[in-house]
């Protein structure tokens, strides 16, 4: 681990994974794995090309989500986010994971607005065979083919996602390169709908509301896909506090460390944080409320198995770098963040009928 190259970061790294199942030799995919555990330790954010899931496939996922946020609010409450940070599944309405109050004087901004009281609204899936979090969906009438795309979608995600853990461990050089991915069998991530709807510009610029804080990622790592319209920015780690504007690369896999893997590499992985802000400039309209463009965005947050206690693994402490983390079990660290994000009592969705 020691020997790989230590740089300060100018951008997020792209690594290309078109070389992944078929080297020509086995240094091929040793590379490739390199400059990936390089740059999750470097950066912590990384853009991964020419990866196991199509653009067909991506365009399709899109299409899905823009058909879920267009239903109207009644449609979407017919699979509610329940109560409590237990179960994180189905529709989180805006204001429910986190209230925002869009604030203008201008009577028609304020009309559209008021259908938008909040800054982002989201759909949580899992696997069908997570007992612990079972799926919310809608009735199959009100969006025909939803479940079942969806479903498969999961598990494409969740066999790249596998592919990159592996590729993580060989680049760190662990005595198993596959140990992390044992503990993955894929039950436990969550795929992430999310429409982050037009909003004035000022809004964010004088911090009135955020379309998404900043904030580090719980799991082990996250692939994150994004339309075109951009406004994601990472911590530069070298420059606390300064924020780095990730630009859309289209198709791409904008892959991140969460805070569970860095605690089993002792912090040699980075968990960076992150947030969602203002487009470029082109993305918002030139009106006097300079309204952004709709955003939409499919995360899909990859954990360990419910149970996997996650323990500091032996290569990445020595005496000089002693472990700097208790053991935890995935479940409660889970829960225990949770709370922290979604009430015990759900404030209500605002509806057309109020
Ligand atoms: O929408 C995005 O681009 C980022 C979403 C995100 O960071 C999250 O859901 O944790
Ligand atoms: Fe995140």
């Amino acid at each position: 681990m020691g020997s790989v190259e230590e740089k300060p970061p100018v951008s997020i790294p792209v690594i290309d994974f078109s070389k992944w199942d078929n080297p020509s030799t086995p240094s091929e995919r040793v590379a490739i794995a390199k400059e990936l555990a390089s740059a999750c330790h470097n950066v912590g954010f990384v853009s991964i090309i020419n990866h196991g899931v199509s653009p067909a496939l991506l365009e399709e996922a899109f299409g899905w989500s823009k058909k879920l946020f267009d239903l109207e609010t009644e449609q979407k409450m017919k699979a509610p986010h329940p109560d409590g940070p237990t179960v994180h599944r189905g529709y989180s309405w805006p204001g429910l994971e986190k209230v925002s109050q869009v604030i203008s004087s201008d009577a028609e901004v304020g009309e559209k607005l008021r259908a938008v009281t909040d800054c982002k609204e989201s759909y949580e899936i899992g696997s069908e065979e997570n007992d612990e979090q079972p799926n919310v969906w809608l009735p199959e009438e009100v969006l025909p083919g939803f479940r079942e795309f969806m479903t498969d979608f999961y598990w494409t995600c969740s066999q790249t996602s596998q592919e990159i853990l592996k590729a993580i461990g060989l680049g760190m050089n662990l005595q198993d390169p596959d140990f992390i991915l044992k503990f993955h069998s894929g039950h436990n991530n969550q795929l992430r709908l999310l429409h982050y709807p037009p909003i004035p510009a000022a809004q964010l610029e004088n911090e009135l509301s955020a379309r998404m804080p900043a904030h580090s990622d719980w799991g082990s790592i996250t692939m994150l896909f994004q339309d075109d319209c951009g406004g994601l920015e990472v911590e530069n780690q070298h420059v606390p506090g300064e924020f780095i504007k990730v630009t859309p690369l289209k198709n791409a896999i904008v892959m991140n460390i969460g805070d569970l893997l860095m605690r089993w590499s002792n912090d040699w992985l980075k968990s960076t944080l992150h947030r969602v802000t203002l487009p470029p400039a082109s993305d918002r309209f030139t009106g006097e409320e300079r309204m952004t463009r709709a955003r939409y965005s499919i995360p899909y947050f990859i954990s360990p198995d419910i149970d996997a206690r996650i323990e500091v693994m032996p290569e990445c402490a020595t005496e000089g770098n002693p472990i700097k983390y208790e053991p935890v079990v995935q479940r409660e660290y889970r829960l225990m963040r949770a709370k922290l994000q979604y009430p015990e009592k759900a404030p209500q969705a605002v509806t057309a009928s109020g």
